[in-house]
C-alpha cells in the first residue's frame, strides 16, 4: 500500500436524543474521521470513537486527536505496510490510545480492501450477507418515558433491548420492564456504577432473566466480576474492561465473564478485533458488537466486524437514524426488524458524503508523508 496523505475530518454532531448513561448526559459527539488517501486518490475511511471526556475510559477525543497527528498517522505514512495487519506491529511500542489507533488502522483496512476491490467484511475475513442488531437506550427522568422508548423499539423490531442501569434505577425499572413487555431480549448496561458491596441489588436482578448484564464492576476488577459471575445466574458480560488480547484472555481464564462485547476502537483496532474473536471462539464465549454513538463510518466498521462467525448475539449497531437527523454516509445504515444487510460495495460499502458532512464539520487536518514523527526518543 502506498498513502500518501492522512486527514482528520473533526466534527460535532448533534444527537437527535440525548443519551445518558451512569457517567451522565450527552447532546453533541465529537466525532473524528480519518482518511487514508493512496497515490492513485483513493480513499479509506476510519472513524475515532474516543469520548469526549475521559469518563468511559482514559482516552477521550482531544487526547486521541494529538496521538494520531503526532505518531500514528505519520508511522503509516512513513513505513512500507503491505496489510492492515501490519499497523498493529508499528504502533505496539507506543501504549494505550487504542482509539487513536484503530481510527488510523480503520482507514487503512477500508483502503485496503477498496485496493482489492473486496468488501470490508471480507477483507476481515467476515461470511454473514447480514447482521442482528439490538439498541441500548440510555436513562429516562422517569421510568414511564423508558417503557415508551421500549415499546418504540421493540415495535421497530430490534432483536435485542438493551437499557442503562444505575444504583437507584435497577431493580424496580427493569421489573416494571418485564411487567410490560414479557419475555422479550432485555439485558442491562452498569458502565461500571457498582462494587461489590451491591451484591445484594445485582442478585436480585437474577429474577428477571436477562440476556447478560454488562460491566457491573470497574474495568480494572475482573477478579470482582469472576467473584460476582459465581454468585449470581445472569451472564456477566464485560465491555470496559476489553482492552487488549491480554485482558479477553484474562477475564476467560478467571471467569469474569460468560460474554464478551467487542468494540473495535477500545481493543486498539480490526486487527486485536479478530483475535480476540478467535480466542472467544476457542473458548466457547460468544461475542457481539458494542456501539460507541458512532457516525456512519464507524457504524459501517462495526457492520462488518459482525459478519465474523462468533458474534453470535446482536449488537448495539442500530440505523443511523436512531441517533442522527442526517448521517454522513450514503445509503445510511437501516436496521429492518432488526436486520441490517451488509453492503457488497467495496470496503465499508457506502459513501462517505461530504456535502452532508458539511454542517458539522469544524476542521480539517490534514498530514503528509513530509511531517515527521515528534518524538524525543529516538533510535
Ligand atoms: O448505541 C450505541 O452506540 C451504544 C451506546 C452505549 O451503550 C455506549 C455509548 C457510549 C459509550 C459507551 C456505551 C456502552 O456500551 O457502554
Ligand atoms: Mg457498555
Amino acid at each position: 500500500m502506498n498513502i500518501k496523505e492522512i486527514k482528520l475530518h473533526q466534527l460535532v454532531m448533534k444527537m437527535r436524543n440525548p443519551f445518558t448513561t451512569s457517567f451522565g448526559t450527552q447532546q453533541d459527539r465529537y466525532v473524528t474521521i480519518i482518511e487514508a488517501v493512496n497515490e492513485d486518490g483513493l480513499s479509506g475511511f476510519g472513524e475515532c470513537v474516543a469520548g469526549e471526556d475521559p469518563l468511559y475510559s482514559e482516552e477521550f477525543m482531544d487526547s486521541a486527536l494529538i496521538a494520531m497527528k503526532k505518531y500514528f498517522a505519520p508511522l503509516v505514512l512513513h513505513n512500507e505496510i503491505s496489510h492492515p495487519d501490519d499497523v498493529w506491529e508499528l504502533f505496539k511500542p507506543f501504549k494505550k490510545n487504542n482509539m487513536a489507533k484503530a481510527g488510523i488502522e480503520g482507514a487503512v483496512w477500508d483502503l485496503y480492501a477498496k485496493e482489492n476491490n473486496i468488501t470490508l467484511s471480507e477483507a476481515v475475513g467476515g461470511k454473514k450477507p447480514d447482521v442482528e442488531v439490538g439498541i441500548s437506550l440510555g436513562l429516562e427522568d422517569t421510568d414511564e418515558a423508558l417503557l415508551e422508548r421500549v415499546k418504540e423499539k421493540v415495535d421497530e423490531g430490534y432483536k435485542r433491548i438493551k437499557v442503562k442501569i444505575k444504583p437507584g434505577r435497577d431493580v424496580e425499572m427493569v421489573r416494571k420492564i418485564r411487567d410490560a413487555f414479557g419475555d422479550i431480549p432485555l439485558m442491562v448496561d452498569a458502565n461500571s456504577a457498582y462494587t461489590l458491596d451491591d451484591i445484594e441489588t445485582l442478585k436480585a436482578l437474577d429474577e428477571f432473566d436477562l440476556m447478560m448484564i454488562e460491566q457491573p464492576l470497574a474495568a480494572g476488577d475482573l477478579i470482582d466480576h469472576a467473584k460476582l459471575q459465581k454468585e449470581i445466574k445472569t451472564p456477566v458480560c464485560l465491555d470496559e474492561s476489553i482492552d487488549s488480547y491480554e485482558s479477553a484472555l484474562g477475564a476467560i481464564e478467571l471467569g469474569s465473564c460468560k460474554i464478551i462485547n467487542v468494540k473495535v476502537g477500545r481493543v486498539g483496532g480490526i486487527t486485536q478485533s479478530k483475535k480476540i474473536h478467535d480466542l472467544a471462539l476457542e473458548h466457547n464465549i460468544p461475542l457481539w458488537c458494542g456501539g460507541m454513538l458512532e457516525a456512519g463510518v464507524g457504524r459501517l466498521h462495526n457492520i462488518a466486524i459482525t459478519t465474523l462467525s462468533n458474534f453470535t448475539l446482536p449488537g448495539d449497531t442500530a440505523s443511523s437514524s436512531r441517533y442522527w437527523f442526517t448521517d454522513i454516509i450514503s445509503p445510511e445504515v437501516i436496521a429492518e426488524d432488526g436486520v441490517v444487510n451488509v453492503s457488497t460495495a467495496p470496503g465499508i460499502g457506502a459513501d462517505v458524503d461530504f456535502g452532508k458532512m458539511e454542517q458539522y464539520l469544524k476542521t480539517t487536518e490534514v498530514i503528509t508523508k513530509g511531517d515527521q514523527i515528534d518524538m524525543v526518543f529516538y533510535n
